[in-house]
């Protein structure tokens, strides 16, 4: 019999899948279950309203056999079924187009990235066997057809027996080598894995003869005394798969529990999760999406290790396992999965990324995640706060990497701790509880919220019952700055020296005595060189004498976080201002030593100059020079 050629890009996939060096060889399994369940589905809608079909849903199946000395793995299918045309035309070309785009535009590295993503049908069995046989029987046709290839060379189409209609494919494992081990397809345990992996929730049983070991009663004792235990070998045939997806079901069908444990078994959590979506959206776009929130973050959740994305299936078929495109970054921690009939088997990482079926449902999946939060916020505030202190940095990070242009999206679901209780709240509830003639909303970076809430400069505001919030995240004041206000009012530091809270006549007030004393800070000023850019009165202190605050765009808190990252050779540095306490006796002190003792009132510069510094929760540039002033001092 004359051996016929594939067609040119036929041939082009087959050598590359004969030559393959993927390692997820075990996708041709997949990819052949989903053939024989297309065919099925071809036969059973045609047995809806063809009685001479003569078959009811329940008489379809996908049946796989091992036979280990013939070293081989048989697919077979009671489908549609093919004639010998089609197995020419089908099985002799490629017909996927997605398939053809990609041989035409990729180079050869790129598609065995592709192959491993996304499979390319019926050829794929040819990374494992070096020799396949299709026999197949068409439906209402009175003979079968067998097609044969050893792959490269080409294929034959002869006549062949078979009873009933359907479809059989007997794939020759390939011998093993030293780096691929074609044998692990002989064997059914490793089989029917790879059945549930992907092929889980095919709407057809997926049968195949299963070995079981059994324990046996026996009558005999072992040396010490106790029942004889044996072991028989029993053969079943089991139905590998589920068939229907817990996703597919209706929701009040589904128990709470069920959800849990599908969660825990699928994305390896020993924690329930806070949160389950579930959602079957219709219309435009179908889909069914499963989503979880997790109660903690995994191990790499924070590194760049971390691979966000939620499992895409096609019609019950794993096709990714993480599709990173279906979820903004900012709600990263999010894991499920979203099925979709509309979603291609074969469609290329390159075709999703421009694909409008997924970004409608990206869409959606972000707008019903984003109400979970809202909600989990407004009716279950513990886990909320729970959720926040866990993946509250993602959100964070969301706003300030869009420069704000998820602020949107995301600015309700931010909480910070307010100083005056220390609870969580939301921007929202901080500007609710303003009192009235508050300016500003004001905050406190810095590394602790017990810091912060005893620093110096807060005491005047609490005076007035102005609360602050305590920002304690690397990010926090730099998404200040990108948020800039919140319902009308700007954020405001406690360290950016002007706090507004002064009336017009004590604004004057405090000018006129800063010209007053001019050259005692000039003197000051002087004494502590570049270190500041200014010493002034402060408008802020009330018990203490002395603070730090920074003039313009970075804050001291900045400074510090921006010079601790990674790779920040060129030290960024605030223009610092160290503030006096016109009321304190430290400042009557001063004014008693002006001008007379100008030496010890540079000395005290230095002193109040580490003094703030420390409470600023910076370290003392020169902890020997402070310590001898302050002996000097006692002397
Ligand atoms: N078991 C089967 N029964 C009937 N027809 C089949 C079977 N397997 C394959 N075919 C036919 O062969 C064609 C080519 O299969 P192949 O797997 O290469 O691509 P595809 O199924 O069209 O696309 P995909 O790449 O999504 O699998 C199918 O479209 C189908 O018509």
């Amino acid at each position: 019999m004359a051996k016929k050629q594939f067609r040119t890009e036929s041939k082009r996939i087959l050598d590359l899948m004969v030559n393959s060096i993927y390692t997820n060889k075990e996708i041709f399994l997949r990819e052949l279950i989903s053939n024989a369940s297309d065919a099925i589905d071809k036969l059973y809608f045609r047995s809806l309203t063809d009685q001479s079909v003569g078959m009811s849903r329940s008489d379809f199946a996908i049946d796989l056999a091992i036979d280990k000395d013939a070293r081989t793995l048989t697919v077979s299918d009671n489908g549609i079924g093919m004639t010998a045309e089609e197995l020419e035309k089908n099985l002799g070309t490629i017909a996927h187009s997605g398939s053809l785009d990609f041989t035409k535009n990729n180079e050869l590295s790129d598609e065995i990235d592709i192959i491993g993503q996304f499979g390319v049908g019926f050829y794929s069995a040819f990374m494992v066997a070096d020799r396949i046989s299709v026999t197949s029987r068409a439906f209402g046709a009175d003979s079968a057809n067998r097609w044969e290839s050893e792959g490269g060379d080409g294929y034959t189409v002869s006549p062949a027996e078979k009873e009933t209609a359907g479809t059989e494919i007997v794939l020759h494992l390939k011998e093993n080598t030293e780096h691929d081990k074609f044998d692990e397809f002989l064997d059914p345990w490793r089989v029917s894995s790879i059945v549930k992996r992907y092929s889980d929730y095919i709407r057809y049983p997926i049968r195949m003869e299963m070995e079981h070991q059994q324990r046996k009663e026996t009558e005999e004792k072992d040396e010490n005394g106790n029942p004889k235990v044996e072991y028989e070998t029993t053969k079943s045939v089991d139905t590998l798969n589920s068939m229907v997806p817990i996703w597919k079901r209706n929701k009040k069908d589904v128990t709470d529990e069920e959800y849990k444990s599908f969660y825990k078994e699928k994305f390896y959590d020993y924690a329930e999760p806070l949160r389950v979506i579930h959602q079957k959206a219709e219309g435009t776009t179908e889909y069914q999406a499963l989503l979880y929130i997790p109660s903690h973050a995994e191990f790499n959740y924070y590194s760049k290790d971390f691979e966000r994305g939620l499992q895409l299936y096609s019609s019950g078929v794993m096709i990714m396992e993480r599709c990173a495109d279906l979820l903004p970054e900012y709600f990263g921690f999010v894991k499920g999965l979203v099925d979709s009939e509309d979603l291609s088997l074969n469609i290329s990482r390159e075709m999703l990324q421009h694909d409008r079926q997924l970004t409608l449902i990206r869409t959606a999946l972000e707008k019903r995640i984003k109400h979970e939060l809202s909600d989990m916020l407004e009716k279950s505030r513990e886990d909320y706060e729970k959720f926040w202190n866990t993946f509250g940095l993602t959100i964070k990070f969301g706003i300030y990497q869009s420069y704000g242009a998820n602020r949107g999206q995301l600015e309700d679901l931010l909480l910070f701790r307010r100083a005056s209780d220390g609870k969580l709240v939301t921007l929202k509830e901080y500007a609710d509880a303003m009192p009235e003639g508050q300016k500003y909303c004001y905050y406190a970076a810095g590394e602790s919220f017990e810091k912060l809430s005893k620093l110096p400069q807060t005491e005047l505001l609490r005076d007035k019952g102005y609360d602050l919030l305590c920002l304690t995240d690397t990010v926090d004041e730099f998404l200040f700055q990108i948020l800039h206000s919140y319902s009308e009012k700007d954020f405001r530091s406690v360290s950016s020296g002007d706090l507004g809270l002064e009336s017009d006549e004590e604004k004057a007030e405090q000018e006129k005595l800063e010209g007053e004393y001019k050259e005692l800070f000039d003197c000051m000023k002087e004494a502590l060189g570049d270190r500041v850019t200014e010493v002034r009165l402060s408008s802020s202190l009330k018990t203490h004498p002395v603070c730090l605050t920074a003039k313009g765009a970075v804050s001291l808190e900045m400074e510090k976080v921006l010079n601790t990252m990674p790779g920040s050779e060129q030290k960024v540095k605030a223009q610092r201002v160290l503030e006096l306490n016109g009321g304190h006796p430290v400042f009557e002190a001063l004014k008693a030593l002006w001008p007379e003792q100008k030496e010890k009132v540079a000395t005290y510069a230095e002193l109040l100059y580490d003094q703030a510094l420390l409470i600023e929760g910076l370290s003392v540039e020169d902890p020997i020079r402070f310590s001898n002033a302050i002996c000097e001092l006692m002397k």
